[in-house]
């Protein structure tokens, strides 16, 4: 069974579960809020731009950020968790900017997104543009590159999301918004300390053997099976291996939110499996994605130009 895509035609945040209308309260567990227990429209209405990432630091550095780049007063060092009741998951919000940690792996993406879109129906949030920002693996391109996923691929290269509800299989798409994804690319043009390109994305279930990786604690493939599987990839267009693509194009999908993944490579993987860059060397790599998804945002909020007229008034007053 095959299911289709959300119509976004309102800008509005769908869901497509009927017994949603049928409860008198919404409690989002995860995220410790609800409908009863929290004002969301009030909360989360003028929110814009979501941006999700495994690591719940990498999203509060993120939303710190944004806080400066967005020019707000104070330095955003005391940002707030608005889901500090639960350590699941964390959750920043700038103006219009939500910030959000996913954890690894498909099913703790699935279970945040789930929570996180009622969310932004709950709060009656239109034309809404939501992007993840990750890391990954990179395939035959130099590391500390960023790709921006034009599709996202199963392990068999395939641009689906299998997920299995009850005893049935139910294939989604994994298409993700061609435009946005041309717009992210043109936007990486203002930035030349690092290469962005565009490129498919594998989504795997696993970061060792479902990654071909030889450094696991079990391993039964040989290393000439492994490149020759990764090498399959990069010829099938991949560019870059993580955990949540599919699910997260999928979801997003359907439920007619524009989604985007854009993700720094940490490593070749024709080179090797272990992550050897220095700690620092790592940090200023997951920035890399942060950076553009900026600019794209100040973009968006036509900020872009307006502040890099005041840098070059700050650089020639000094
Ligand atoms: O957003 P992150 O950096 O968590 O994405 C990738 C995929 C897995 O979640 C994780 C594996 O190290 O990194
Ligand atoms: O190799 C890598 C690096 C980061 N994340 C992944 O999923 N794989």
């Amino acid at each position: 069974m095959t299911e289709k895509k959300g119509y976004a035609g309102n800008g509005f945040v769908h869901v497509k579960n009927p017994h949603l209308a049928l409860m008198d309260e919404d409690i989002l567990y995860h995220l410790d809020l609800g409908t009863k227990t929290h004002n969301l429209p009030a909360m989360f209405g003028d929110i814009k731009f979501v941006c999700v990432g495994g690591s719940p630091n990498r999203m509060k550095a993120f939303a710190q950020f944004m806080h400066k780049e967005l020019g707000f007063e104070g330095d955003g060092k005391d940002v707030k968790d608005i889901c500090a009741g639960t350590d699941r998951y964390s959750m920043y919000k700038v103006g219009p900017v939500l910030s959000v940690s996913h954890g690894m792996g498909i099913p703790s993406i699935s279970i945040m997104l789930h929570e996180l879109i009622k969310l932004l129906h709950h709060a009656k949030c239109q034309g809404v543009t939501i992007i993840r920002i990750g890391t990954s693996g990179g395939l035959g391109i130099e590391p500390g590159s960023v790709v921006i996923t034009d599709t996202a691929l199963d392990s068999f290269f395939k641009p689906q999301f299998e997920q299995v509800i009850l005893d049935n299989v139910v294939v989604r798409s994994t298409e993700l918004d061609k435009d946005l994804a041309e717009e992210l690319l043109n936007c990486s043009k203002e930035i030349h300390d690092f290469p962005t390109m565009t490129g498919h994305t594998m989504c795997t279930y696993d970061f060792y053997e479902g990654q071909g990786r030889l450094d696991g604690a079990l391993c039964s493939f040989s290393s000439e099976k492994k490149l020759e599987y990764l090498k399959r990839a990069y010829n099938a267009g991949v560019r870059n291996i993580e955990m949540e693509s599919t699910v997260f194009a999928a979801m997003c999908g359907l439920c007619g939110l524009k989604a985007a993944v854009v993700c720094v490579t940490l490593l070749n993987r024709l080179e090797g499996d272990q992550i050897t860059v220095p700690h620092e060397v790592l940090l200023e790599y997951q920035r890399r994605p942060q950076q553009l998804i900026s600019i794209f945002i100040k973009k968006r909020l036509g900020l872009y130009n307006q502040n890099k007229l005041l840098d070059n008034a700050f650089f020639l007053s000094n």
